[in-house]
C-alpha cells in the first residue's frame, strides 16, 4: 500500500437484509487529504462514510464484506478493537449533538473516558482542541455553560473539537453544513481546509459547490456503485463518466 494512502477499500459489498446498498466499491483514500462523496440521495454515500469506522455493525440485517484497510490494518479483523477504531476514526453528523453537559466537560467527556484525570492537561486539551476547530475565542469566557447556548453553527464546531480532542487520524463528516446558514457554513469550510494538515477528512456533502471549494479528491456515487473517483478538479471540469457529468450539471439527481 502506498504510503500516502490511509485507507484501502477493495471488492466492499453492503447489504441491509436482502438489499445491497454497496457494490464492489474499490477505493483508495489519500492521508491529509480532504475527500468528498457526492451523488444523488439515496446512492449509499452515507453508508459508504459509515463503513469506514464501522458504525453499519449496529444496524440489525447489515452485512458488510470485502477489504477495509485502515494504516495497512483490516478493520474486520479479529485484533482490531472498535473502541480504538472510533477513536481514530471520528464522526460528525448532520445535526449536531452536543452532549447535554457544559462546553467544557463536552470536550472533556473523552479524554476523561479514557482515564486522563489532571485538570492542567484536560484544560490543555479543551483549549487546543477548541481552538483548532475555529471556537475558542468565541467560548473561552463562557465554558462553564451549557453546550445547548450556543448557535447551531457553534455547535457543529463544537463536535467537531470533541472529536477532535480524542486525537483521531481521520474525520468523518456526514452533511456537517447542511443545517447551517451561509457564514457558519463558510467557517466550517475554512477550518476543515486548516485541519487537513494534521487529519484526514472525508466529507458527504449535497452541495457540489462545496465539494468543488474543499476537497482535493472527489468520489461520485450512483445506486450502490462508485462511479467515479479522481482530483476534484478533474471530477468537476473533466469527469470520464458521462454519468458523472449528467449529475454535476444537474442533469439529474
Ligand atoms: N439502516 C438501514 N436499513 C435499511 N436500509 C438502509 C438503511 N440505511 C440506509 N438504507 C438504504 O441504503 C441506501 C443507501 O442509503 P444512504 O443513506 O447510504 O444514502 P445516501 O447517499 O447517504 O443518501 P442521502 O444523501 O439521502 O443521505 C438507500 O436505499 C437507503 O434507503
Amino acid at each position: 500500500m502506498n504510503a500516502e494512502t490511509i485507507f484501502h477499500v477493495d471488492h466492499l459489498d453492503l447489504f441491509y437484509g436482502d438489499k445491497q446498498a454497496l457494490k464492489q466499491i474499490k477505493m483508495d483514500i489519500k492521508r491529509n487529504k480532504i475527500t468528498a462523496l457526492i451523488g444523488p440521495s439515496g446512492c449509499g454515500k452515507s453508508t459508504f462514510l459509515r463503513c469506514l469506522n464501522r458504525m453499519n455493525d449496529l444496524v440489525d440485517g447489515c452485512k458488510v464484506s470485502g477489504t477495509i484497510e485502515l494504516d495497512g490494518n483490516d478493520i474486520h479483523s479479529t485484533q482490531m478493537n472498535v473502541v480504538d477504531l472510533r477513536t481514530k476514526v471520528g464522526m460528525v453528523f448532520q445535526k449536531a449533538n452536543p452532549f447535554p453537559m457544559s462546553i467544557y466537560d463536552n470536550i472533556a467527556y473523552g479524554p476523561r473516558c479514557q482515564g486522563i484525570k489532571s485538570k492542567k492537561i484536560l484544560d490543555e486539551i479543551v483549549e487546543q482542541s477548541l481552538t483548532k476547530a475555529a471556537l475558542w475565542e468565541e467560548v473561552k469566557d463562557r465554558l462553564q455553560e451549557s453546550a445547548f447556548g450556543l448557535s447551531g453553527g457553534q455547535q457543529q464546531r463544537l463536535c467537531i473539537a470533541r472529536a477532535i480532542a480524542m486525537e483521531p487520524e481521520v474525520i468523518l463528516m456526514d452533511e456537517p453544513t447542511s443545517a447551517l446558514d451561509p457564514i457558519s457554513t463558510s467557517k466550517i469550510e475554512e477550518m476543515a481546509m486548516e485541519l487537513k494538515k494534521d487529519y484526514t477528512i472525508i466529507i458527504v456533502t449535497h452541495n457540489m459547490q462545496q465539494a468543488a471549494r474543499v476537497s482535493d479528491e472527489t468520489a461520485f456515487f450512483l445506486m450502490g456503485e462508485m462511479v467515479e473517483f479522481d482530483e476534484t478538479k478533474k471530477i468537476f471540469q473533466q469527469p470520464s463518466d458521462k454519468r458523472t457529468e449528467d449529475y454535476i450539471t444537474g442533469r439529474f439527481g
